[in-house]
């Protein structure tokens, strides 16, 4: 039997998270770079609207990204929609109905994908799969600005509260409706944001658990410079938020935050680094630095779990081998695959 997953009231949110990741061994597994496996397959993404343009162009893509990344034994996979926003569709001439299609489609396209391979390995007989959760991404406004300000955390002194929650909201609903497991708040860089988004999903009266991840540059703070205790204290009263940690941070900063996130929450650790290398926002292109390969990040895989970590993955320059790797390291000796 698979995992089935069915919110039921505001209580037992973070609680239905955890029993999913208890069954599936202790650690779930979650996907990895998903727009870098789009560019792999040869998609087009140097553009503002950077994955989210695949789900205007090349749909078929997404769907065989999000099958490779069950395949290679991902938990949990992350939808397409981390740079889909309605006013990046609006300003491609797009309707707001179009945009909101778009939106949709990039839940539907996931959870297809989830229902097929979890049909398709059933039929099979014996195997060592859960039945995936869908996680439907929300990129913080930094990707929005496609300016590499989710790696900064400074969005102008124009931006404001009420701003930031004007641009999540519609997303957010859209979203929601469309039927995910799991929201999946990503690179969300300073504490602002973090603010806008635990107000926004209380006003809204969001019933799916979230996850917050933050980046970091430093592997100290949060881009913006704020600490990571006055960004977690903003989220640590929210019943809303079943998770948080940190995503498309290098590998060699997440030991250390793994376990300053211990100290400042009660609520899962979720991590998912990319590969070491850095985004330069300007020329849109990763630069080469410090970079792991797969093997590299087993090894690491392994501390971030002894440390803490509960739903752990990879984010950009990662790929289904680094996932595969990953999910053959973290469930030696689960007994709980189904
Ligand atoms: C996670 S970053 C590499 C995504 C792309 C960025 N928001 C941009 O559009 O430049
Ligand atoms: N879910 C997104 C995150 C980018 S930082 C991706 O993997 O492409
Ligand atoms: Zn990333």
């Amino acid at each position: 039997m698979g995992i089935v997953f069915q919110p039921q009231n505001d209580e037992n949110r973070a609680g239905l998270l955890e029993d999913f990741i208890e069954k599936a061994g202790g650690c779930a597994v979650i996907d990895g770079g998903f727009a870098t496996q789009l560019e792999r397959h040869g998609a087009f993404i140097n553009d503002p609207l950077w994955s989210a343009l695949c789900l205007i162009n090349s749909p078929h893509l997404i769907s065989k990204v999000h099958l490779e990344y069950l395949e290679a034994g991902a938990d949990v996979i992350v939808t397409s929609s981390y740079q889909a926003t309605l006013p990046g569709f609006l300003s491609r001439g797009l309707s707001l109905e179009q945009g909101e299609k778009l939106l949709e489609k990039s839940v539907k396209l996931a959870t297809g994908a989830r229902d097929l391979f979890w049909e398709s390995v059933n039929k099979m007989g014996d195997h060592a799969y859960n039945r995936a959760l869908v996680a439907a991404s929300i990129g913080s406004y930094g990707a929005y600005l496609a300016d590499g300000s989710e790696y900064s955390g400074y969005y102008g002194k124009d931006v404001d509260l009420n701003k930031l929650k004007d641009f999540h909201r519609r997303r957010l609903q859209v979203l929601v409706e469309s039927g995910p497991d799991l929201l999946a708040f990503e690179t969300i860089p300073n504490k602002l944001e973090t603010q806008a988004i635990a107000e926004l999903l209380e006003e809204e009266d969001v019933q799916i658990p979230s996850w917050i991840c933050f980046s970091s540059v430093d592997g100290v703070n949060a881009p913006s410079g704020e600490s990571f205790a006055d960004c977690i204290q903003v989220l640590n009263t929210s019943k809303r938020i079943a998770a948080v940690g940190i995503n498309c941070a290098p590998p060699q900063f997440v030991h250390t935050l793994v376990q300053k996130f211990k100290e400042l929450t009660g609520k899962v650790i979720v991590v998912y680094p990319n590969s070491g290398e850095t985004w330069d926002g300007v020329a849109k292109r990763w630069l080469p630095s410090k970079c792991f390969n797969d093997d590299k990040f087993k090894v690491l895989a392994t501390r971030w779990r002894d440390s803490g970590a509960k739903l752990i993955g990879g984010c950009c320059r990662t790929t289904p081998s680094t996932i595969r790797g990953l999910s053959k390291v973290l469930k030696q000796g689960s007994l709980a695959n189904n």
